[in-house]
C-alpha cells in the first residue's frame, strides 16, 4: 500500500486517499457489488414498513450484536473479502475491530441522514475506520451546539478515520448527490463492546 496520511482542518477526521490503489478498488468495489449478498432495503418495525435509502448489511465476530438507529441489525459471518480488508486496516491503524457495517448506495439518490455512531454499544470512545469504493461522494458534518459545518470528498480507495471525539462533537451525513450516478460502496469498521462488558477501553 503506498499511501499518505493527510490531516483535514478537523483534529478528529483523517483522510488517507489512496489506502488502496485503483485497481484494487475496482477489484474490490466489484466483488462488493456483484458477489455480496444484499438484502431487501424493507424493513418492518412495530408493524411499520420502512425503506433503507441505500442496501446495508453488517458483520461481526460471534456474539456481537448492535443496534443501528434503534434497528437490531441481523449479524452475518464475516466474508473472506471482508476479513482480508479487515487485516489490512487493523494492522495499518494498529486498531482491532469486531464488526463492519457495509452500506451500498446504488446511485447518489441513495444517502445516509444526519447521525451520529455514538451507540451504547460501541463505548464511550467510538474509533471508526470507514473505506470507500466506487463513486466519489460528500461526507458532510456538522457541529451538534456551534453553526461550524464541514465536507471532505470520499474517492474510491479512500480510508476515512473518524476519532472518538468526532461522534461526540459532530453529526455527519452522505447527502444526496444528483450528479452521481454510479454505486458507491462504503464499510465503517467498528470496535462493538460484547454485551455484558464494561466500557472500559
Ligand atoms: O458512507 C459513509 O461514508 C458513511 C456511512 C455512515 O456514516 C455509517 O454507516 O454510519
Ligand atoms: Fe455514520
Amino acid at each position: 500500500m503506498t499511501c499518505s496520511r493527510n490531516s483535514t482542518p478537523w483534529p478528529e477526521l483523517e483522510v488517507i486517499n489512496n489506502f488502496y490503489d485503483a485497481v484494487e478498488c475496482e477489484r474490490i468495489y466489484r466483488c462488493l457489488l456483484h458477489e455480496h449478498q444484499w438484502p431487501d432495503n424493507r424493513y418492518v418495525v412495530a408493524g411499520r414498513q420502512f425503506i433503507l435509502p441505500r442496501l446495508q448489511t453488517w458483520h461481526a465476530d460471534p456474539g456481537i450484536r448492535y443496534s443501528y438507529s434503534n434497528n437490531l441489525l441481523q449479524t452475518r459471518a464475516w466474508t473472506p473479502l471482508l476479513s482480508d480488508i479487515r487485516v489490512q486496516v487493523e494492522s495499518y491503524l494498529n486498531i482491532f475491530f469486531n464488526s463492519v457495517l457495509v452500506n451500498l448506495y446504488r446511485n447518489g439518490d441513495d444517502y445516509v441522514g444526519w447521525h451520529a455512531d455514538n451507540e451504547p454499544e460501541l463505548g464511550e470512545q467510538p474509533f471508526i475506520a470507514s473505506l470507500t469504493f466506487g463513486a466519489e461522494r460528500q461526507f458532510a458534518f456538522r457541529h451538534k451546539k456551534s453553526s461550524e459545518q464541514g465536507r471532505v470528498s470520499l474517492r474510491s480507495g479512500a480510508l476515512l478515520i473518524m476519532r472518538p471525539n468526532f461522534q461526540h462533537h459532530w453529526l455527519h451525513s452522505v447527502p444526496i448527490d444528483q450528479n452521481v450516478t454510479e454505486g458507491r460502496v462504503n464499510l465503517t469498521f467498528r470496535k462493538v463492546i460484547p454485551a455484558g462488558s464494561c466500557f472500559l477501553d
